[in-house]
């Protein structure tokens, strides 16, 4: 039996190098369970996109790590130290094992090569042996799981809109089955509706594939509805993590309960969340009728 831990960070610590250094995440620790959906909320520029570049070892110089580990629980069993691996063994290890969505993805599309030979590659690259029909074959089942459908396979990016093409990176995101998927902002660009079905659609596919989720936002409101658990990071650090319902309804610090606060929504009769009838999200009363 394997841990039900999936990734252990302890006192990640990262600098920007410049003058003066910027301290973006101090001695962070968090443990995530599989399966889970983790929300890191915390205002624009406390850090929460420097913690998730650094996990996956994304983070270019100035930036520097300069303490801390980060240690992901394989299913094989096998304990992998991020830190420690080569940058050919970290290339690989992204996609397949744990991969990333984030903000404006939808714009890393190719616009002269269809969607299918894009979704291909990521069989081409890591999965060699796989052959072209069954790659094709693959590749048509993931535009159906995100709700794209298969017949978009040969479908270039302007023929799609920004919420499909953002749901075509999602495919590329699942494609190798990855045990950990990191979201920034994967969503802000699109609108409302688009968006919550969206992550609807995350949700269900986590209790599917149950792969867990880093999801990042500045969008508290969006964090309580989609969350198990949440962390807030202010200044580079984790002021606070527990369950979606006890930040809601019992915040411990206080800058949790000015973040709160900021966001008219959650306040007042309007605001009211209750738990989703699946028992694993909250749901904003005054948006249920959408
Ligand atoms: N290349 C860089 N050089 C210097 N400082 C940087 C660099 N990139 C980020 N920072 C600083 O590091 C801190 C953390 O930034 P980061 O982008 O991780 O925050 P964030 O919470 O993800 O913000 P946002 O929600 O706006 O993306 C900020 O103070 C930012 O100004």
């Amino acid at each position: 039996m394997t841990s039900q831990k999936l990734l252990t960070v302890s006192n990640f610590s990262v600098t920007y190098d410049v003058d003066p250094p910027v301290q973006a995440v101090r001695d962070v620790s968090i443990e995530l369970e599989r399966g889970e959906i983790l929300g890191l909320a915390g205002e624009s520029g406390c850090g929460k996109t420097t913690l998730a570049y650094g996990i996956q070892r994304l983070l270019k110089p100035p930036a520097v790590i300069t303490g801390g580990s980060a240690i992901f629980h394989d299913s094989s069993g096998e304990d992998i130290d991020l830190n420690a691996l080569s940058d050919s063994q970290i290339q690989a290890f992204r996609w397949d094992k744990a991969s990333m969505v984030f903000q404006g993805a939808m714009n890393a599309l190719n616009p002269v090569m269809n969607v299918g030979k894009q979704l291909g590659d990521v069989f081409t690259t890591h999965r060699p042996r796989m052959s072209r029909s069954e790659r094709i074959e693959e590749c048509g089942k993931l535009l159906d799981i995100v709700g794209v459908g298969r017949d978009r396979l040969r479908s270039f990016p302007h023929e799609l809109s920004g919420g499909m093409r953002q749901r075509v990176m999602i495919a590329m995101a699942l494609a190798l089955k990855p045990q950990l998927m990191i979201m920034d902002e994967p969503t802000t660009a699109l609108d409302v509706l688009v968006q919550r079905e969206i992550l609807q659609q995350i949700s269900e596919l986590r209790r599917v594939f149950g792969f867990s989720v880093i999801f990042i936002t500045h969008d508290l409101p969006l964090l309580l509805e989609i969350s198990d658990r949440i962390a807030v990071m202010r200044e580079g650090r984790i002021v606070e993590i527990n369950t979606a319902a006890n930040i809601y309804h019992d915040p411990q610090d206080e800058y949790t309960r000015k973040l709160l606060a900021s966001f008219p929504s959650l306040t007042g009769e309007r605001g009211d969340f209750v738990r989703g009838a699946r028992g694993n999200q909250i749901e904003k009363q005054s948006e249920m009728a959408l």
